[in-house]
């Protein structure tokens, strides 16, 4: 299997690979995943800390001036460090929550196989939307961001997103263990029809999806 990926997701040990054909269809260019420091997870644990706080406080004027001069510090810090799309850890680290990005849910994969995936974890403070409730905008990132892995897993090519249904069947709480699962449903071509669910630990159903992933062609982007 070759090391080097083109969406910064690979399956786990005795998937079938999707390298091959996964490493030749869309406009994706093929980056080798960069691994995470030792201390990497703890740090963007901290930025998810500092988010969690910025949505949940009514911090004084001295607080918040305080505060900007700090945050601008910790950035001037980190500024000469920028690299480009595909040189960074995060987003390419399975083993940490969100793979080590501050942009998806922090959860963690529990199965990635040919069948299907399963993950779990919180929504956090700032996935609020309104009274205690996950904001729907952040359900539909969670389906949006497993079906990409659920292609890959599956063995296809790199697939994006046409369309994506949600159903919003219950309120989704946050700060509460819940677990997602989803799969390739059919195939018809360059188009992969599935269907996942987003579930909490009685079994009820939140949220569920219907998904339509297409095959990207040579040099699509
Ligand atoms: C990190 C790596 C990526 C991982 C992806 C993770 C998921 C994502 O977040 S992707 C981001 C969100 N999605 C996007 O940005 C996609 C934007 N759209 C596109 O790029 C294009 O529309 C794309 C590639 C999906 C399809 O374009 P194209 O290849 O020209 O397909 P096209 O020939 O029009 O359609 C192919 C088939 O799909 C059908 N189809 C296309 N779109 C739709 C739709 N929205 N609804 C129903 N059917 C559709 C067509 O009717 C056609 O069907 P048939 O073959 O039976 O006639």
């Amino acid at each position: 299997m070759s090391e080097s990926v083109q969406s910064g997701v690979r399956p786990g040990n005795g998937v079938r690979s999707g390298d091959d054909v996964h490493e030749h269809h869309g406009g994706f260019p093929v980056f080798t995943p960069v691994q995470a420091g030792p201390n990497y997870g703890e740090f963007v644990e901290s930025l998810r800390r500092l988010q969690d706080l910025a949505v949940s406080t009514h911090l004084p004027d001295d607080v918040v001036d305080d505060a900007i001069a700090r945050v601008n510090a910790l950035s001037d810090m980190l500024e000469p460090h920028r690299v480009s799309e595909g040189k960074s850890p995060a987003g390419f680290n399975r083993q940490l929550p969100g793979r080590g990005s501050l942009l998806l849910l922090p959860w963690l994969f529990e199965k990635v196989e040919v069948d299907g995936i399963r993950s779990r974890g919180v929504f956090r403070l700032f996935h609020r939307g309104g009274n205690s409730a996950a904001h729907g905008g952040t359900i539909g990132l969670l389906f949006d961001d497993m079906l990409g892995m659920i292609v890959y897993a599956s063995g296809h090519p790199i697939a994006r997103t046409a369309y994506l249904h949600v159903n919003y069947r219950q309120v989704t709480p946050l700060e509460t263990e819940l677990v997602l699962e989803g799969r390739v449903d059919r195939v018809e071509g360059r188009k992969l029809f599935c269907t996942a669910e987003l579930r909490d630990l009685d079994g009820t159903v939140l949220a569920d999806c219907e998904a339509l992933m297409i095959e990207l062609l040579p040099g699509q982007p």
